[in-house]
């Protein structure tokens, strides 16, 4: 957990312009991929919007994100390829089951990041997320959505979950993937 990484001038500009975006740009949130894929509010509620590198408003995002993949690469061999990132809003009472972002050996999905995009985030407005390790039921982190608290973990290793948020909600979040190759036989 990285509390205040981007400096107000950065994080300021980029929640007004995401506020901004048509709203019939976004949809809810849904499960799986594919075929498989399924809207089920029971288990998320956030309504999401995929970014992408004509948004000029989020160049400084995708240039500390990219130097973030080399960086990572560079020190973890972890191989990432690309990038792919979505704006979420969790609106009052809205709320993320327990879940891994990818399974081991099934998803490119590698890294998982996400900005917290909330100003004036109090202890009780809800929407914390909480970190676990495997098959605990404790969380061993529980980090409050505050603007500008970064949130970097392997995607395949902990499950996670949001709980219900008592006010708007907003946040970026982003996966670095691998190539996914021709496996060698
Ligand atoms: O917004 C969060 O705190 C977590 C979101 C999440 O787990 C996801 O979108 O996969
Ligand atoms: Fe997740």
């Amino acid at each position: 957990m990285l509390p205040d990484l981007f400096p107000l001038t950065v994080l300021t500009p980029l929640l007004d312009n995401l506020t901004q975006l048509d709203t019939s740009a976004f949809k809810p949130a849904a499960i799986g991929r594919h075929k498989t894929q399924q809207v089920i509010d029971t288990i998320r509620g956030d309504k999401i919007c995929w970014l992408n590198k004509s948004m000029s408003f989020a160049s400084t995002y995708f240039d500390w994100s990219e130097q973030l993949r080399q960086a990572v690469n560079r020190y973890f061999f972890l191989g990432l390829f690309d990038y792919e990132t979505m704006f979420a809003y969790y609106e009052p009472g809205a709320f993320y089951k327990r879940h891994v972002d990818a399974f081991k050996g099934q998803s490119n999905r590698k890294l998982t990041s996400i900005l917290y995009l909330n100003p004036n985030w109090q202890p009780g407005d809800g929407g914390e997320l909480l970190m676990y390790q495997a098959d605990e039921t404790t969380p061993f982190e529980t980090v409050e959505p505050r603007f500008g608290t970064m949130v970097i973990f392997l995607s395949e290793r902990f499950p996670h979950e949001v709980l219900p948020s008592h006010k708007d909600r907003y946040s970026l979040t982003g996966w670095y993937r691998i190539n996914e190759g021709i496996p060698l036989d």
